[in-house]
């Protein structure tokens, strides 16, 4: 069974998996591992893919073409506002498309955005006719004002960039879902394996954006093929209703004076 369509920007999806096409041995590999995940959206770096070789630039973009895929460029390597925003209006140009990922970091150590360069550059783009999908850490306060800024798509750190260690902050990240109930949101980097994604998805989370823990397993379409399995076995979950934890013990097996049929409220 699939989990339920959603939108974003206006946009249509059924898979709930955005992945990069950074880090893998070969192009090939990557189609294959892209197409194994089913996923719909892929983020690209003008920066980092454009530049060297020619020829494998060429032959990369024209598999990137072929897959069919929404292409979410991003800002990835920028470190400050202007930068990001010059950027964001090449990959406009190049890729013909006004998504932008937007990361704007502020530390070399972790690749941490930087909250107030994030924002800056955020309130440009939105006024240049960019949909933005800011790359941020999990604070409510800079999640809050991203959305006042206008972006429908938020995507908060699960924890730093290919660290692969899954969601840090859980209570930053579930805080974040019950604050703003109305956003798409999607966790973005750190993502591990996939219980880590499926944690993410159980706790409501709308996708996952992910690249290191496919690029570098192994076997990257397997590894694809997991988390596309288990990105809809948590949102199904979600949308199933996950039972509440209770601190003391309550029968499951009825007892002669109870009923067998419970209504649930
Ligand atoms: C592909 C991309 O945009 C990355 O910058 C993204 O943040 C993914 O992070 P991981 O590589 O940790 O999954």
């Amino acid at each position: 069974m699939q989990a339920s369509d959603w939108t974003v920007y206006g946009q249509t999806l059924s898979s709930r998996l955005f992945i990069g096409t950074a880090l893998y041995p070969s192009p090939q590999v990557m189609c294959d591992a892209i197409k194994a995940s089913g996923a719909q959206v892929i983020t690209v770096s003008l920066r980092r893919q454009s530049a060297g070789q020619a020829n494998s630039g060429q032959q990369f973009w024209n598999m990137i073409e072929a897959l069919g895929c929404h292409l979410l460029p991003n800002t990835a390597g920028c470190y400050s506002a202007a930068e990001a925003i010059k950027t964001a209006h090449m990959a406009r140009e190049l890729f013909e498309t006004d998504w932008i990922k937007l990361e704007v970091l502020g530390d070399s150590f972790n690749l941490q955005p930087d909250p107030f360069a994030l924002l800056e550059a955020t309130k440009a783009l939105i006024a240049d006719g960019f949909k933005v999908f800011p790359y941020c850490t999990d604070d409510l306060v800079l999640c809050q004002k991203l959305a006042d800024a206008g972006c429908e798509v938020l995507m908060p750190w699960g924890a730093p960039i290919g660290t692969g260690q899954g969601l840090l902050n859980p209570y930053a990240l579930r805080t974040l879902r019950e604050r703003l109930p109305g956003m798409t949101l999607l966790v973005d980097a750190g993502i591990g394996k996939p219980s880590d994604a499926v944690q993410a998805m159980e706790l409501g989370y709308d996708g996952i954006l992910l690249n290191t823990a496919v690029a570098e397993a192994l076997e990257p379409a397997l590894m694809a093929e997991a988390f596309k399995q288990s990105i809809n076995a948590g949102r199904l979950a979600f949308e199933a209703g996950i039972m509440p934890k209770r601190d003391s013990a309550k029968p499951s097996t009825p007892t002669l004076d109870q009923p067998i049929w419970q209504q649930h409220g």
